[in-house]
């Protein structure tokens, strides 16, 4: 059974559509990342899972519930933190970790567990309102774990840590989701982190879900580019290389598409049918090409 199963969800605000038809599932242990510019939709989707906001037609199941049917097992099958944490500013990190889990009924074992993963040190016994953002972050995360939910949503948990501070979130994140079996839904806008952490990526794009087929699949892949004089002379030479996942042409550019592993052997090629070009370059359909792709319009045409 899924984790998570979004079917067919719509939304729109005051007359304007923001969400189209979307479709997600997550299955257990899962780490889907969430990318889109400002105002995509990303946390819009993360309230309507979360039951904040209503979805104005489709279906959500977490665990194969959905809220209408038990409010209680849909709500207690996952945790959140989205937008800012809330936290007992006037309570201390341990204080607040100690209401959270009388609340949910956890035990102080594995309480024990979770602040010595989360690693806060002695400042666990300082006001919240003494914290940095990082620690906050730790924290809200450690208060997201207690309840040992299957799926953890996170919108945008990176926002205002420093290069360290993100590594370490990740590898709080990653390791989490590894230890508990746990999946995790997550937006950001660093993309590199994104692309290291998830072992799926999904972009929003007019509302729309892209399909991470293509993520994937692109990132097996080469482009090789020829800058060229004569593009339809040499073009009809190497057209019909037999390696070529695909060829296209935009100005006196030659776009080679290939397998990696096909990369020097696609060189070899060239060089061996005497290929004259300009300049050469190698692109690895990196995340962040595939999000220039995407949303720049800078990919290159079939
Ligand atoms: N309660 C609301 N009422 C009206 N419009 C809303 C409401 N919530 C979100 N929107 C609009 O829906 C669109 C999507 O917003 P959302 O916050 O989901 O985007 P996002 O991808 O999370 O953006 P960001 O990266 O800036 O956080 C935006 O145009 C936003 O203005």
């Amino acid at each position: 059974m899924n984790v998570l199963d979004v079917n067919d969800i719509c939304k729109s605000f005051d007359g304007k559509s923001i969400l189209k038809n979307i479709n997600l599932s997550i299955a257990e242990g899962e780490i889907i990342g969430l990318i889109g510019p400002n105002g995509a939709g990303k946390t819009t989707i993360m309230k309507m899972i979360a039951g904040l906001v209503p979805e104005d037609s489709g279906t959500i199941k977490v665990c194969g519930t959905l809220l209408n049917d038990d409010r209680n097992k849909y709500l207690s099958s996952f945790s959140s933190i989205i937008e800012n944490p809330s936290f007992y500013e006037m309570l201390s990190g341990y204080d607040n970790l100690n209401f959270i889990r009388k609340v949910n009924n956890v035990s102080i074992e594995k309480m024990k567990n979770i602040i010595e993963f989360i690693n806060i040190g002695d400042a666990l016994k300082n006001k919240v309102r003494t914290y940095s953002l990082g620690m906050k972050q730790r924290l809200s995360l450690g208060i997201a774990l207690l309840t040992e939910p299957k799926l953890l949503i996170l919108d945008e948990p990176t926002n205002g840590l420093d290069p360290e501070g993100v590594m370490e979130l990740r590898k709080l994140i990653t390791e989490s989701a590894k230890k508990n079996k746990m999946s995790v839904l997550i937006s950001s806008h660093i993309l590199t982190e994104i692309d290291k952490m998830c072992t799926r990526v999904l972009f929003i794009k007019d509302g729309q879900l892209i399909e991470n087929e293509k993520v994937e699949k692109d990132k097996e892949n080469q482009t090789i580019i020829l800058t060229v004089k004569d593009i339809d002379v040499i073009y009809e030479k190497i057209k019909d290389i037999d390696i070529l996942k695909k060829i296209t042409t935009e100005d006196n550019r030659i776009y080679l598409y290939v397998n990696k592993n096909n990369t020097p052997k696609l060189m070899s090629i060239l060089m061996k049918n005497s290929i004259e070009y300009e300049n050469i370059e190698i692109s690895n359909n990196s995340i962040e090409e595939i999000y220039k792709d995407i949303y720049l319009g800078e990919g290159k045409d079939e």
